[in-house]
């Protein structure tokens, strides 16, 4: 069996009576793009925070690479684009690169390589020398895309990757995650734009912290008896009520 890079099993985890994931199972092996697709609060991130071991869980584990995070050396084979933007505002694009680049351990020419390459794929490059203060919103979560690729890792973590990225660019950006994950690299990417899930290899629907369906998208089209995913989800949750209200 291929390795599986993201290895979470039966994952609890609540905030005081709160229930935020329930019994949640995933996984994804190397050379796939996992979509985690599912509305505000559904538990996305937190199941993100997780996997990363930045959030403990009440029952069930997660593994990345068969290690339980929070690990050190498997944090650097990890490409991690979060939420909200940590960027150092006062620095310039390039400058924050390299602040990040070298804290990954990586140093002259091939730092320099990389920040050329990570700026070009999200189409920064004429914008490297300016200040973040001068960046827009969307120009900040490619900048904090481009500090994920930097280091070339071999599994990529991307929550909201493409908040505020405007449809080509957005486009651009999975035409570069397709080819990523064609070299064999494994892609967990959280979304609730319906049009990005088509794009996943496989997907996981959550809502309220329940995992609604899994499959690819093609089979949970095919099963739901539907056309899109958004219709896939919808049906999903109507069942999902249902059964909330028989009980
Ligand atoms: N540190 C925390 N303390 C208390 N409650 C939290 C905490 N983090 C998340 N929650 C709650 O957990 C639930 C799930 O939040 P989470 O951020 O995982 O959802 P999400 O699916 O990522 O939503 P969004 O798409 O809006 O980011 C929400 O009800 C949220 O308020």
């Amino acid at each position: 069996m291929a390795t599986l890079m993201i290895d979470v099993r039966d994952v609890a985890k609540r905030f005081g009576t709160n229930v935020v994931l329930k019994r949640v199972s995933l996984q994804l092996p190397a050379g796939k793009i996992l979509g985690l697709i599912g509305p505000s609060g559904a538990g996305k991130t937190t199941l993100v925070k997780a996997v990363l071991g930045m959030e403990s869980v009440d029952a069930g584990t997660t593994q990345v690479l068969g290690t339980t995070m929070p690990n050190r050396a498997i944090m650097q084979r990890i490409g991690y684009m979060a939420q909200s933007d940590a960027l150092y505002t006062r620095l310039t694009a390039r400058e924050n690169l390299r602040f990040f680049g070298e804290l990954l351990g990586l140093r002259g020419q091939h730092l320099t390589a990389a920040i050329a390459h990570a700026a070009q794929v999200v189409n920064l490059t004429a914008d490297l020398d300016r200040r973040i203060t001068a960046y827009s919103g969307g120009m900040k979560r490619r900048l904090s895309l481009a500090i994920a690729l930097l280091h070339d890792p071999d599994l990529l973590i991307l929550d909201e990757p493409t908040v505020g990225i405007d449809p080509e660019l957005r486009q651009q950006i999975w035409a570069e995650l397709d080819q990523l994950r064609d070299q064999g690299k494994a892609i967990l990417v959280t979304t609730h734009v319906m049009g990005e899930a088509e794009r996943c290899d496989d997907l996981m629907l959550i809502r309220g912290g329940v995992a609604l369906a899994q499959g690819t998208p093609a089979t949970l089209k095919h099963d739901h008896g539907v056309s899109t995913i958004e219709q896939v989800f919808l049906k999903a949750g109507r069942m999902q009520d249902a059964d909330h209200r028989d009980r």
